[in-house]
């Protein structure tokens, strides 16, 4: 077993009187693709500000590889349409970069012809390569993605994850990301993991796209709209984690922080 880039120890994380996670232990290996996924409220967001550094734990431990580089990917990042900003000005921000790392992230993120199209001007799908060349600017040994795909439709988020996938083949970092799309990412992903708080279960995805439940609301393919992602828990350790995922995820986070999440990764 590699040495992993990062260890989590039963980390817990209070947001004011609210428990947003408990007991979290968890290792991320190099290369590997980890899916996480979760109904609304569960944490996922707390998990991936704590592994960027954003949140500090109220308890547990992380361990974090000497020199780990992270790159960030936001859900969503607002951008002013009034204010001009071209892509090329965007991936300077907040630390300047030469043309040629630019040039090379965009390559990279498969959008090597945007650097002079205006932010505000891009598909959905084209603005989601701008904010993962961001992430690849640093060269980053785990690239983290908060349901990147949003909003973009089924072929769209199908590009994104192969593009991923080549990402990670490329630079041979490990991935770990939150989706409600399981359909999609089933695939690429070495390991789901369920959180609820806690890490309610997780497994290699073939354990999970097997189980009786999985295949009579996704069916086995991947053209199947996702609606719910229902499972059952052997353990009695907490009745919250007997749920129904709807994955309708409110998107009401904030962009703001987001973007400061985006900052934390060039420390
Ligand atoms: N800034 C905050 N102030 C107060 N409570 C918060 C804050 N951020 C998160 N929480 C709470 O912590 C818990 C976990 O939230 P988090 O955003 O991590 O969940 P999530 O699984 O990412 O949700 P979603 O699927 O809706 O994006 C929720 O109960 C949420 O209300």
């Amino acid at each position: 077993m590699p040495q992993p880039l990062i260890s989590l120890k039963d980390v817990c994380v209070h947001i004011g009187a609210k428990v947003a996670l408990h007991d979290v232990t968890l290792d991320l290996v190099p290369g590997e693709i980890v899916t996480i996924v979760g109904p609304n409220g569960s944490g996922k967001s707390t998990l991936l500000r704590t592994l960027v550094g954003a949140i500090k734990p109220t308890g547990g431990t992380i361990t974090k590889a000497p020199n780990l580089r992270i790159g960030y990917v936001p859900q969503k990042l607002h951008i002013d349409p009034t204010l001009p900003l071209t892509v090329r000005r965007f991936l300077s921000l907040p630390r300047r970069v030469t043309d040629a790392v630019a040039a090379k992230a965009l390559t990279d993120a498969g959008a090597g012809d945007l650097a002079k199209r205006q932010m505000t001007a891009l598909s959905g799908g084209q603005f989601q390569r701008v904010l993962l060349a961001r992430a690849l600017l640093n060269n980053p040994h785990i690239l983290i993605l908060d349901e990147a795909t949003q909003g973009l439709d089924q072929p769209g988020s199908a590009d994104f994850y192969a593009q991923i996938e080549q990402v990670r083949q490329q630079f041979g970092c490990a991935v770990l990301m939150v989706s409600h799309e399981l359909h999609v990412v089933m695939a690429a992903s070495d390991r789901v993991i369920c959180l609820n708080g806690h890490i309610c279960c997780e497994g290699a995805p073939e354990t999970v796209a097997s189980a009786p439940e999985y295949r009579a609301l996704f069916g086995s393919g991947t053209h199947g709209a996702l609606a719910l992602y229902r499972h059952q828990h052997s353990h009695t350790h907490d009745e919250s984690c007997a749920h129904e995922h709807t994955h309708d995820h409110d998107q009401s986070h904030d962009d703001a922080s987001h973007d400061a999440i985006a900052h934390e990764e060039h420390p």
